[in-house]
């Protein structure tokens, strides 16, 4: 499992090493310099006669720029600092001048880049962007942001190692504000930051290399993201003497006139996903069994459900299967999926084994219906900080579909996920993943029933899969939403070996 903490628990966790004389910049400075000149190694055969330019802001995240400039320096390393401040880290600089870096700076009332910054720039085979780091408030301003845009515009674009965290990120709810350097890697110290796993601003981050300096944060992580061991930890494995009603049983009310494959695609994902048995309640009965023959068409008893995908908004009497549905789950303590056409069916207050599993714009709706007036663009530009108010307002688990998925539980249960390529963008997929889901709950009811962080560790257990599956399907190419269904079972095995 990857864990992130905030900027908060970082700082505690360094504070007392810092006070203990601890070299933590040196150490970090030491690992980005190594990362750095092996680097340039790969793309240039040698380190020495390369040139490396370190944009620098005024905190100590510059310093450790600063530092590693002077390591590689004296590498025989052309290093040119841009300091975007008179008040830059003073040893770092020190150390610079000393090793025979070269400095420039910008003027805070230029409006244009320096010449001699665009000449350096346009030679640089690696550009360093110690600008902002954990104490990075809000956007990058002033002529730093001017710098960051044109390093972005730059044809060629060089290769841009951001130093802890891209410039301009959210360190701890994953936003960008404003210009952000797009980094081809990045070099963080002593833990991930929530900003390295959540969207939008982890897709800034490029590769991440975390380095140890020696910190252990304590508490539970900011954010956290599973890897196939912890899904195989948490998958229900049929035990020996296992039949299908302990397996669990999960009744399927999704699909509709209108969309019957909807209904088709969440039974496939649960049955290939590998629950027990479903049942189907709707009316796309004859297009469900001539996909899976292996359904029950009609109630009986279940351990959980889903309800709601392709359910069309003017199909009143799927809809009230849906609603009674719901109100038979949570009056039963049943775990249950809630996806696209039930979401506006959600009572007001729900425990969290009721996992809704919306994407932006559903989101939005469901907060706007709650009295938030939230677009879909502001979901898009802060995904966790809306999973989560959702979570706050019903009480349920929130899967928030998306490139990378996140999702929000209780006692602060996040997770964000990317594991699919972008070929999962496609019709459907939303369908089969809430089967996933589904099988899941319905496999492991009782405990999470009685766990209620677990429904979170199991949506994200599914995205997981689901993501696998679309790469599974067809390497580097388009799939459909059955053909991710298809590839389940392979990769549930496979998740299983790991
Ligand atoms: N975590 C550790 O144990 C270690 C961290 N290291 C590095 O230190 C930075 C964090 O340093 P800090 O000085 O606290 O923060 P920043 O470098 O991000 O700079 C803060 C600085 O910038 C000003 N500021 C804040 N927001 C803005 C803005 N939008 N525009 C302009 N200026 C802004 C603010 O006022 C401060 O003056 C961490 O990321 C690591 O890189 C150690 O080197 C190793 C140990
Ligand atoms: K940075």
């Amino acid at each position: 499992m990857l864990h992130s903490w905030d900027a908060g628990a970082v700082r505690a966790a360094e504070e007392p090493l810092l006070a203990a004389g601890e070299p933590l910049m040196a150490r970090a400075s030491f690992a980005l310099a190594t990362r750095v000149a092996s680097l340039l190694r790969e793309t240039r055969g040698r380190a020495g006669g390369s040139r490396v330019v370190l944009l620098v802001g005024s905190g100590h995240n510059g310093g450790d720029a600063l530092h590693a400039g002077a390591l590689l320096a004296r590498r025989g390393v052309a290093v040119s600092a841009v300091l975007t401040t008179e008040r830059v880290h003073a040893e770092g600089l020190a150390a610079l001048r000393a090793a025979h870096g070269h400095v420039l700076a910008v003027d805070h009332d230029d409006q244009a880049v320096p010449d001699a910054v665009a000449a350096a720039l346009a030679t640089a085979d690696v550009v360093l962007d110690g600008l902002l780091g954990l104490g990075g408030r809000g956007g990058v301003r002033g002529p730093a942001a001017r710098l960051v845009a044109h390093v972005a515009q730059a044809r060629p674009r060089p290769v841009v190692v951001a130093v802890d965290l891209p410039s301009g990120v959210g360190v701890d709810d994953g936003t960008r504000n404003g210009v952000v350097l797009d980094a081809d890697l990045t070099v963080t110290f002593g833990a991930y930051k929530p900003a390295l796993l959540l969207p939008p601003a982890a897709a800034a981050a490029g590769r991440v290399e975390l380095v140890d300096i020696g910190l252990a944060p304590a508490g539970p992580p900011a954010v956290a993201r599973l890897e196939a061991h912890d899904v195989a930890a948490l998958w229900p494995v049929p035990a020996p003497d296992a039949h299908k009603y302990v397996r669990g049983v999960l009744g399927v009310v999704t699909g509709s006139a209108r969309y019957p494959g909807a209904a088709v695609l969440t039974v496939a994902g649960a049955v290939r996903a590998g629950v027990g048995m479903v049942r189907y309640i709707g009316s796309a009965g004859p297009q469900v069994l001539a996909a899976h023959p292996e359904v029950v068409v009609g109630d009986g008893r279940v351990q959980a459900w889903v309800v709601g995908s392709g359910v069309a908004p003017d199909d009143d009497e799927q809809r009230r299967r849906v609603r009674d549905a719901l109100v038979h789950a949570v009056g039963h303590d049943e775990p249950v999926v809630v996806d696209a056409g039930a979401l506006d069916l959600l009572p007001d207050a729900v425990p969290a084994h009721v996992v809704l599993t919306p994407h932006a714009g559903e989101l939005a709706a469901l907060l706007t219906a709650r009295g938030e007036h939230v677009a879909r663009a502001d979901v898009e530009a802060a995904p966790l900080a809306h999973a989560r108010r959702a979570h706050d307002l019903t009480g349920a688990t929130v899967l928030l579909k998306g490139g990378t998925t996140v999702v929000a539980g209780p006692h602060g249960a996040t997770y964000a996920q990317a594991d699919g390529p972008s070929w999962l963008a496609t019709a459907g997929a939303g369908d089969v993943l809430a089967g996933v889901v589904g099988a899941l709950l319905a496999g492991r009811a009782a405990d999470a029933v009685a766990d209620p962080t677990l429904p979170a560790a199991l949506a994200a257990a599914a995205a997981l899969v689901h993501g696998r599956a679309a790469g599974h399907a067809n390497p580097g190419g388009p799939v459909t939403a059955g053909d991710v269904a298809d590839a389940l079972p392979a990769v549930v095995a496979g998740v299983l070996r790991a």
